[in-house]
C-alpha cells in the first residue's frame, strides 16, 4: 500500500505546455473515462465553493488527475513533479528526513504518492506565506482534522472555518498580558516537583535521568494547571488519568502516520485491543474534563471581557482558562465545545514545548561554549530569584537557544492542509512548477523542517547557533525573497515570521498560528533558564550501545547523533535523552526551598 510511486520522468506543466498535448497512453484501462462519468464521482465546482467541505468525488478527481498523470501522460494541473524512491524513512518515522531529501531533487511543489493517496509538498517561504496568511480561507485541515476529531472533537486546531471563527474569537482573549504574566509564576511553582525528583536522583542514584520523560512530565503539570487548573503531578506520580493523557497523544501520533484510518471500520472500536484500550483511556479523560467543566460551570461568576483582562491574578484561586472561558459573559457554555477545547489544548501545549526542552538541553549539551553563555546570563539575570516577565526579556540568549531549538526542530516538522477552492501558487525559488493550480481536494504537507534547514535561508543550517536571529541574512539568488531581518523582531519575546519573511514558521502563519505561542515561548525560556541555573548534565552512555553504536560521547560532532530523531506529530528522540545531572557550584547550587519561596502557591 505504501509503495512508492514508480518512476516517471519529472515533467514540469511549463515545460509540457510548451510541447504538443501528449496522446492518451495505453497506461490506463478502457474503462478509466467511462467511471469518471458516473455521477457520484462528478467534483464540485473549483471555485465557487469557498465554504464548501471537499467530498469524496473531490478527493477521488485528485486520484484520477494522479493517476492520468503517472500512467496516461497527462500534465498534472498542479504540474508538480513526482517524487521518486524509497519511503524508508517513513517506517523509520524520520518522513521529514526524507521529504528533504526530495526537496533537494525536486524544488517546491513536488508530489508524493501513497497508494491511492498523495501530497503535494511544500518547501518555499513565498508558498508558504500564499497558503498560510494570503489564501488561508481556501485551506483547511483536511486529513489532520479527520485524523484528530475522535480526540479532539472539533477543537481550536482541527476545526472547519465556521467553528473556527467562532471559538478563536472566545478563547484569544484567554491568552491577555496580565494572565501571561501570572504564567510566569506558575511556570516556576511547576518546576519545584521536578527539583526535588533531580535532587533525589543526584543524592541517592548516582544523577542518571532521562530528560526527555521529566521535561515531559514538567509540560504535563504546567498545563493541565494552567488550562484547566488540575494537578496532574505527573512529575512526582503516576496516575490513571496521566496515563490516559499519554495514550491519547500516543494514538494521536499513531493515527497521524497511519495511512488508512481502521479505526473507521464498523465494528473495529469493539474488537481491536488497542482501539478498545484508546477509548476506554479517552472516557476516562472524558470523565475528568466534564468534573472540571461542570465544576466551573456551577462556580460561575459572569464578567464582561474588560473586567476578566483586568483581574488582579494574585488575588485569583482559580487562574486557569477554563475559568475564564467560563465566565466570560456570553460565552458558549456547551460542554462538548468545553471539552473539545480543552482536550485541544491539553495536546497541542504539551508535548511541544517539552521537545523544545529537549533538544535545547541536547544541543547545549553539545555546545559547551554556547551552555556556558546561557549560564553566566542566567547568573546575572536571576541570581537566586524566580524569573519575572521583566527577567524573560532580559535573558535574550536564553531566549535565542529556545528559537534556534525551534527553527532545528520545529514542532511539528509538518504543517498539513487540504485545498477547499481551486488556487494558483505563486511560482517558487526552485523552478519547476510556473503557477501550478491546486485543485479542490489535493492534500498538502507544509515542510517546515524544509525550510528550517535549507541552505538558501539560513548559514550553515544545521549549525545550533542561536546568534544568527542577531544578525541580517540575505540570499540574492532567491527571487523575491527579502531575507531575515532582526530589527522587524526587535522588542518582541522571539524572531517572528516576518522577520524571515516566512523562512521560520515555529508557530505557523497567518490566521490558524498558534494561539499559545507567547505562553509556550514563556514556558520553555523559564523551565530551561530555572534547570540550567541548578544542574550541569553530561550525555549518558546509550542504553543498547550495541545496537545504536556507541556512546553519545563517541559521537560528539554528528548530525544524527545516536540519540537519534522519530517523529509523529513532533520530534522525538529514539530512546530517551539520558543523561548524567550533578548540581551546580555557585550561583546555580542554590537549594530549591531557597529559589521558590517567591513562587505562586
Ligand atoms: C513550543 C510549543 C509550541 C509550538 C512549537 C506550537 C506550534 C504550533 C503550530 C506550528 C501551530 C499551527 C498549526 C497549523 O497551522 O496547522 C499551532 C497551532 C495551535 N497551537 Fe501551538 N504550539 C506550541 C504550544 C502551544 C500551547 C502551549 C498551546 C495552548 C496552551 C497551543 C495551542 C495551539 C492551538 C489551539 C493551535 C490552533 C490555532 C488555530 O487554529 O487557530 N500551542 N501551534
Amino acid at each position: 500500500f505504501l509503495a512508492p510511486a514508480p518512476a516517471v520522468p519529472i515533467r514540469t506543466l511549463s515545460r509540457l505546455r510548451a510541447g504538443p498535448e501528449p496522446a492518451p497512453a495505453a497506461g490506463l484501462p478502457w474503462w478509466w473515462d467511462a467511471v469518471w462519468k458516473l455521477p457520484a464521482l462528478k467534483p464540485g465546482p473549483p471555485s465557487s465553493t469557498a465554504g464548501t467541505p471537499v467530498t469524496f468525488a473531490d478527493s477521488a478527481n485528485v486520484f484520477k488527475t494522479n493517476i492520468e498523470q503517472l500512467y496516461g501522460g497527462f500534465p498534472s494541473l498542479d504540474g508538480a513533479p513526482m517524487a521518486e524512491g524509497a519511503l524508508d524513512d517513513l517506517a523509520e518515522g524520520t518522513m521529514f528526513v526524507g521529504l528533504q531529501r526530495y526537496f533537494t531533487e525536486n524544488g517546491s511543489p513536488y508530489k508524493l504518492c501513497f497508494g491511492p493517496k498523495s501530497f503535494l509538498v511544500i518547501s518555499d517561504p513565498t508558498q508558504m506565506k500564499h497558503i498560510l496568511k494570503d489564501n488561508n480561507e481556501k485551506y483547511d485541515k483536511g486529513v489532520l482534522a479527520e485524523i484528530l476529531e475522535p480526540i479532539m472533537g472539533n477543537g481550536l486546531i482541527p476545526a472547519d472555518p465556521v467553528t473556527w471563527a467562532v471559538r478563536k474569537r472566545a478563547i484569544a482573549p484567554g491568552f491577555h498580558k496580565k494572565w501571561l504574566n501570572h504564567m510566569v509564576g506558575l511556570f516556576a511553582y511547576c518546576n519545584k516537583p521536578l527539583f526535588r525528583s533531580l535532587d533525589g536522583i543526584v543524592e541517592g542514584g548516582g544523577g542518571r535521568v532521562n530528560m526527555e520523560e521529566k521535561f515531559n512530565s514538567v509540560a504535563l503539570d504546567i498545563i493541565g494547571k494552567s488550562v484547566f487548573n488540575y494537578e496532574f503531578d505527573s512529575v512526582t506520580k503516576e496516575s490513571p488519568v496521566i496515563k490516559a493523557v499519554y495514550s491519547a497523544l500516543v494514538e494521536a501520533e499513531h493515527r497521524s502516520m497511519t495511512p488508512a484510518p481502521y479505526w473507521d471500520i464498523p465494528l473495529a472500536n469493539q474488537v481491536v485491543p488497542r482501539l478498545r484500550k484508546f477509548n476506554a483511556d479517552l472516557a476516562l479523560l472524558d470523565n475528568v474534563l466534564d468534573e472540571l467543566i461542570d465544576k466551573a460551570k456551577t462556580t460561575r461568576q459572569v464578567d464582561d471581557l474588560e473586567e476578566l483582562e483586568n483581574r488582579d491574578y494574585a488575588n485569583v484561586k482559580d487562574p486557569s482558562l477554563l475559568r475564564f472561558l467560563v465566565d466570560m459573559r456570553d460565552a458558549d457554555l456547551d460542554a462538548k465545545q468545553l471539552r473539545d477545547d480543552l482536550m485541544t489544548m491539553l495536546i497541542a501545549g504539551h508535548e511541544t514545548t517539552a521537545q523544545v526542552l529537549t533538544w535545547a538541553l541536547f544541543e547545549l549539551t553539545r555546545n559547551p561554549e554556547q551552555l556556558a553563555k546561557v549560564q553566566a546570563e542566567i547568573d546575572e539575570v536571576l541570581g537566586d530569584r524566580d524569573p519575572t516577565m521583566e527577567d524573560l526579556m532580559s535573558l535574550e540568549y536564553t531566549r535565542l537557544v529556545i528559537a534556534e531549538t525551534l527553527r532545528m526542530y520545529p514542532e511539528p516538522p509538518l504543517l498539513i492542509r487540504r485545498c477547499r477552492t481551486e488556487d494558483v501558487l505563486p511560482r517558487g525559488h526552485v523552478d519547476n512548477v510556473e503557477n501550478g493550480t491546486v485543485i479542490r481536494g489535493m492534500d498538502l504537507f507544509l515542510s517546515v523542517y524544509n525550510l528550517h534547514r535549507s541552505p538558501l535561508y539560513w548559514e550553515h543550517p544545521d549549525t545550533f547557533d542561536p546568534s544568527r536571529f542577531t544578525r541580517r541574512f540575505e540570499n540574492k539568488d532567491v527571487e523575491g525573497w527579502k531575507g531575515f531581518d532582526p530589527a522587524v523582531w526587535a522588542g518582541r519575546l522571539y524572531p517572528n515570521e516576518a522577520a524571515a519573511d516566512y523562512a521560520f514558521l515555529p508557530f505557523g502563519g497567518g490566521a490558524r498560528r498558534c494561539i499559545g505561542d507567547q505562553f509556550a515561548f514563556m514556558e520553555a525560556t523559564v523551565t530551561l533558564a530555572m534547570v540550567l541555573r541548578r544542574y550541569e548534565f553530561d550525555f549518558a552512555g546509550v542504553e543498547t550501545p550495541g545496537e545504536e553504536g556507541g556512546t553519545y560521547a563517541e559521537h560528539p560532532a554528528s548530525l544524527v547523533h545516536p540519540v537519534g530523531m522519530r517523529t509523529g506529530a513532533t520530534i522525538h528522540t529514539r530512546k530517551g535523552l539520558h543523561m548524567t545531572a550533578r548540581k551546580r557550584v555557585g550561583t546555580g547550587a542554590a537549594t530549591v526551598e531557597a529559589v521558590s519561596a517567591g513562587a505562586v502557591a
